[in-house]
């Protein structure tokens, strides 16, 4: 039994379950879980402390036979995925019928995932996966939902499943990281479509929706880890190390407590304000890996940096933040004088440190100070792991720190990426392009119209709420950017970022 409660994580279309087989690769790393899933016991008693550490039982159920079972999910409707999972080197891992494929792709139509999960069973199959998985909970804390809005399955199986998990588990978390589609690398026309839809009918069945882009992730690898052409496998593994850097206090014991519903409660200060983008520090290159330790300070100010966030926005300092939850694991940074085999003791982080780092960046005495909201006094939730980050053998370019950092900040920032779809969703929709095929997939006209107003709406309170800001710290909003009435600087310009008319 966890003592923090368990999670179920349920992965949804291609992208959901790649990504996913990446987390639990890395998860089960982190935890000593073979591939067959039994656990390593040499493994865990060289990790000392650790060894009595069982609250990775949040994540892995154990039968009597010593497996550990990951509480997962995963279904697409295009067999290979299962296929590919089942042929792995991983898939003793995975209870079998864990793992539904089903006969062919959502030919990324949002309407053609719909039809799907209702008419192929696909939803009750996944729920009765979900009862069983949740059979075997003592205390359930809630659901990781992963998958991307650009494809049919992510977006329309994503979309009944979560009316169902929400319907039947109101009380539990439902905690979604989106693969938002990106500027540039998106694989279909048509994901604007699919990507508003899915923002519209999943507004209101999900606590938080963490915002990642393959945008932004594919900068990161080619900036911090010096790939030259990044493919989806290394944007996966940096995914899944953002994504295990988030899920740290929920599956070790923590010496500063973040269990998921607090990070909830901290992070959503209302219903309209719960799309907080995520970062990772440090992430760097294989080659420097002997040559930086990173002190509390450092990995604080490099997460609030908009090149360390996985998702495409600009402008991160003239925008608000709201809340922000940090979470910090590892142990003492390795100053080059003091290696292990020369009498180095392992300190943990520091939770005053991390505090007094955030206070220097909030207070205004920073070099870029953090603003945010100016009826936000406090705005930071802090959680602390006493274990290292772990790098999956496999990855041959991140290198391994002692120390890592997540942040998950509630900013007006993240405004970007729906004004960004939501025009390329205007250019489509104005000429009716591709239209009859969401019609032919059971669709509605109508419900172009509603999504479009529904994600105008969402837009709109970003809007509201900088207009408040701005009324606030006796500035102007001119309708599309906020301006200092002293100096005349821009708040929200730059491309991209106004609102569409
Ligand atoms: N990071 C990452 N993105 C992916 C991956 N596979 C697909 N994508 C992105 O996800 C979006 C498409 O979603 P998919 O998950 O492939 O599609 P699907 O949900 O399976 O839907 P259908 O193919 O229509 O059944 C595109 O923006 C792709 O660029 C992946 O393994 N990793």
């Amino acid at each position: 039994m966890s003592s923090h409660g368990e999670c179920i994580t349920i992965h949804i279309g291609q992208a959901g379950c790649q990504i996913g087989r990446d987390c639990w690769e890395l998860f089960c790393h982190e935890h000593c879980v073979k591939q067959d899933g039994t656990r390593d016991k040499m493994e865990v008693s060289a990790l000392g402390a650790e060894q009595e550490d069982t609250t990775y039982s949040s994540f892995f159920s154990e039968t009597h036979a010593g497996q550990h079972v990951p509480r997962s999910i995963f279904v697409d409707t295009d067999p290979s995925t299962r296929d590919e999972i089942l042929a792995s080197d991983w898939r003793k891992l995975f209870h079998p019928e864990s793992i539904l494929g089903y006969k062919q792709d959502c030919k990324n139509i949002f309407f053609e995932g719909r039809f799907m999960a209702a008419h192929c069973k696909i939803k009750e199959d996944v729920m009765d996966r979900v009862r069983l998985a949740v059979d075997l909970c003592s205390n359930l804390q809630g659901f990781f939902v992963l998958h991307s809005f650009g494809g049919g399955t992510g977006s329309g199986v994503g979309c009944e499943v979560l009316h169902d998990l929400h319907e039947a588990f109101d009380k539990k978390v439902i905690f979604q990281p989106v693969l938002y589609p990106s500027h540039r690398f998106s694989s279909s026309i048509v994901e604007p479509y699919n990507c508003i839809f899915s923002t519209f009918y999943m507004r209101d069945v999900v606590d938080v929706s963490l915002m990642l882009d393959n945008e932004a992730t594919y900068r990161v690898c080619e900036t911090n880890l010096n790939i030259k052409s990044p493919h989806f496998t290394h944007v996966n593994r940096l995914i899944a190390q953002t994504i295990s850097a988030c899920t740290t206090s929920l599956r070790f014991e923590t010496q500063l407590h973040a269990t998921l519903v607090e990070i909830v409660t901290n992070l959503v200060p209302t219903q309209h304000f719960r799309y907080p983008m995520v970062s990772l520090a440090p992430v760097r290159a294989k080659a420097k890996e002997d040559h930086e330790c990173f002190s509390e300070q450092e990995i604080v100010t490099e997460l609030f940096e908009s090149k360390s966030v996985l998702c495409d926005v600009t402008h991160l300092k003239q925008n608000r933040y709201l809340a922000s939850v940090v979470l910090l694991r590892g142990v003492g940074s390795r100053p080059k004088t003091e290696r292990a085999s020369e009498g180095y003791t392992e300190q943990p982080v520091e939770a005053n440190h991390v505090i007094t780092a955030l206070h220097t960046l909030k207070d205004g005495t920073h070099r870029s100070p953090l603003k945010f909201a100016p009826w936000v006094s406090s705005g930071f939730k802090v959680g602390l792991v006493g274990v290292a980050p772990t790098i999956v053998p496999a990855d041959t370019h991140m290198a391994k720190t002692g120390r890592q950092g997540a942040m998950l900040g509630n900013s007006t920032a993240v405004r970007q990426l729906f004004v960004r779809q939501y025009t390329k969703y205007l250019k489509l929709f104005y000429r009716r392009a591709y239209v009859w095929q969401f019609i032919e997939a059971n669709g509605e006209i109508d419900l172009f119209y509603e999504a479009r107003e529904g994600v105008r709406d969402i837009i709109g309170h970003y809007e509201e709420l900088l207009r408040q800001c701005a009324q606030a710290e006796n500035e102007r909003y001119d309708g599309n950017t906020i301006v200092k009435v002293e100096g005349m600087t821009s708040l929200v310009g730059g491309a991209g970022t106004g609102r569409p008319s």
